[in-house]
């Protein structure tokens, strides 16, 4: 491997780290790297009002995003699953990770143990992009996440709008969720098959209440699995996703709800209509009367 010449951090050239690195991305191994620095010097300024105080990054590849992270952040973690690059990385930022700027985690995100992070911004392997993004939501931390255009416009999206779905109730359910930048094909190499989208995160309480969370996202999964259905058969027909034993209780409570939030209308609206709000207040009419013979 080329030994690398000392750089200041945030100045690296997207080419010249690859070229060093000696290794053209895969496709097969969701290897696409950033080689538009415009792209990339653009990623850190969406991060302003987010604290960098340890970053996590979720594939480092040959490092292009690492090097603009470590200008911005005071202290970076990175996880590559691939042997080689994260040799590379310790090699070509060894300055940093010898005065603890920089550490390389080898190993796969979805298994391996996390550091307490303050934020996450990555450019994330597309193939496990939803696996990845709900091990993290979770933990409450801002993130900056690059996914594939579809499934970033499907994450940020509100009810009625044709994107709208579990994936939007869910991510939704844990933070606001905006796409803030639409990256094309040729700023990577090797170009992927789609367009792709930058996603910022801020987590937040949602604007209702759940008992049972678990539930919920059940509950969501399974009227979203009958979107072309009215809420009426999308409850009876997927009692065995949402786990209820007795939806037909639940459909005939919501015949005439009693809560502020539903209308008398609700089941015979489409999934895809429903906001998280009306959602969140079937789901707490579904868990007090339609589980455990309630
Ligand atoms: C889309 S590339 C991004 C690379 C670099 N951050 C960039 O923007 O140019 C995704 C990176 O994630 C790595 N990767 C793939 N699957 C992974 C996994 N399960 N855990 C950690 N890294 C993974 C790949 O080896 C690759 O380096």
């Amino acid at each position: 491997m080329e030994r690398s010449p000392p750089e200041e951090a945030g100045t690296r050239d997207p080419d010249a780290l690859i070229r060093r690195a000696g290794v053209r991305g895969d496709p097969n191994r969701d290897q696409h790297f950033l080689v538009d620095d415009r792209v990339v010097d653009r990623i850190p300024t969406y991060a302003d009002e987010m604290n960098l105080e340890h970053v996590l990054e979720i594939g480092g590849g040959p490092g292009v995003l690492t090097d603009r992270l470590l200008a911005a952040a005071d202290r970076v973690t990175v996880i590559e699953r691939d042997p080689t690059f994260a040799e590379f990385l310790r090699e070509e930022f060894r300055s940093e990770c010898d005065d603890g700027g920089l550490t390389v985690v080898e190993g796969d995100a979805l298994s391996v143990e996390l550091p307490d992070f303050s934020a996450c911004i990555a450019n994330l392997p597309y193939g496990i992009s939803s696996e990845i993004a709900f091990r993290l939501l979770p933990l409450g931390k801002p993130m900056l996440l690059m996914f594939q255009k579809e499934f970033a416009e499907r994450m940020a999206a509100e009810s009625g709008s044709d994107d709208y779905g579990r994936l939007s109730v869910t991510a939704q359910h844990y933070a606001d969720v905006r796409v803030v930048e639409t990256v094309p094909r040729e700023a990577f190499a090797p170009q992927p098959e789609v367009e792709s989208a930058i996603v910022r995160t801020i987590p937040r309480e949602p604007e209702y209440e759940v008992d049972d969370e678990a539930f919920f996202l059940d509950f969501v999964k399974a009227v979203f699995t009958q979107r072309r259905k009215t809420i009426r058969n999308g409850i009876r027909n997927t009692a065995h996703i949402s786990g209820l034993d007795d939806p037909d209780a639940v459909v005939d409570a919501l015949e005439s709800p009693d809560d502020d939030v539903l209308d008398e209308d609700i089941l015979r609206e489409r999934a895809g209509k429903v906001s998280p709000v009306e959602f969140a207040a079937m789901a707490r009419v579904a868990d007090e009367l339609g589980r455990g013979g309630g």
